[in-house]
């Protein structure tokens, strides 16, 4: 399988400081691939770098085989959406959700017709009666609806999600976890997630890859997770941690109705 997203050696700084440091790793077409590890490691910098928030790197970031240059931010863009970790501050709070999804059409240029608007909704599962209210006016689930479907527009092949679940309600977890399995099934995305859920990743995931300090420690499958097994030392023990807190069981009953749902 060839990869959708490859990163090769990639360095990123803010002012003098690099706070990712020689990380490499593929996801291949299709596939859900997570980053963990504490916070401050670096993980969410390698999402702004790769959709052009973190300007400052250096290294390989290529999408279906094509290099990322500094310049060419708008043509990525059509292959490689972000979804952030609160809707409520990533959506525009005087645009409806009707203009929040027909704005990156116009931004690209792309005349923007009802039926896209109502076929992405409809692929999120937002009832087309919610088409124009504004961010205030909707729950925290259906604004997180609204913003995938807002990455879904340009019909992109990669999502990175930030913590996409964390700043919602537990009971709509698990609705939002659901979707994102049943889109990257039937659109074959494919996921770079970064999330401090090891249930999550279970649930979401093929493989993880474990950062410290802005580096690469480990990458696994998700049956380390199952098996608890990892080469690392600070990957066992940032699992053995997750443990500790209690994450397993404080996120059991979400994973466990989103499997359900799933049927899996
Ligand atoms: N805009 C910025 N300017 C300067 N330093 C930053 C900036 N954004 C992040 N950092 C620093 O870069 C490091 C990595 O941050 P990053 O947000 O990537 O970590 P993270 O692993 O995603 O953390 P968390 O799990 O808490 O979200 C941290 O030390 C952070 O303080």
């Amino acid at each position: 399988m060839s990869a959708a997203l490859h990163i090769e050696n990639l360095f990123v700084r803010y002012g003098r400081t690099d706070v990712v440091k020689d990380v490499t790793f593929s996801v291949a077409k299709g596939e859900s691939f997570a980053l963990v590890g504490e916070s401050g490691s670096g993980k969410s910098t390698i999402l702004r770098a790769i959709v052009g928030m973190a300007t400052d790197w250096r290294g390989t970031i290529e999408i279906d085989g094509a290099a990322r240059t500094s310049s060419d931010k708008l043509a990525f863009a059509r292959h490689c959406q972000m979804v952030f970790q609160d809707p409520y501050a990533s959506l525009h709070p005087r645009r409806t959700v009707d203009a929040t999804l027909r704005e990156p059409l116009k931004i690209h240029g792309i005349s923007a017709g009802d039926a896209k608007v109502v076929e992405i909704l409809d692929a999120v599962g937002l009832d087309r009666r919610f088409r124009f209210r504004f961010p205030h006016q909707l729950s925290g689930g259906q604004r997180q609806r609204v913003a995938i479907a807002r990455a879904l527009m340009l019909e992109p092949q990669v999502l990175l999600l930030d913590e996409p679940t964390s700043a919602l309600d537990v009971s709509v977890q698990a609705e939002i976890l659901n979707l994102l399995v049943r889109l990257r099934k039937d659109r074959g995305l494919t996921y770079l997630l970064v999330t401090h859920s090891l249930p999550v990743v279970s649930f979401l995931c093929d493989r993880l890859g474990v950062l410290r300090h802005g580096r690469m420690m480990e990458q696994a499958g998700v049956d380390a997770l199952q098996n608890g097994v990892f080469a690392n030392a600070y990957a066992q023990e940032l699992y053995a941690s997750s443990l500790g807190a209690g994450d397993r069981d404080r996120q059991a009953p979400l994973v466990a109705a989103a499997s359900e749902e799933n049927g899996v």
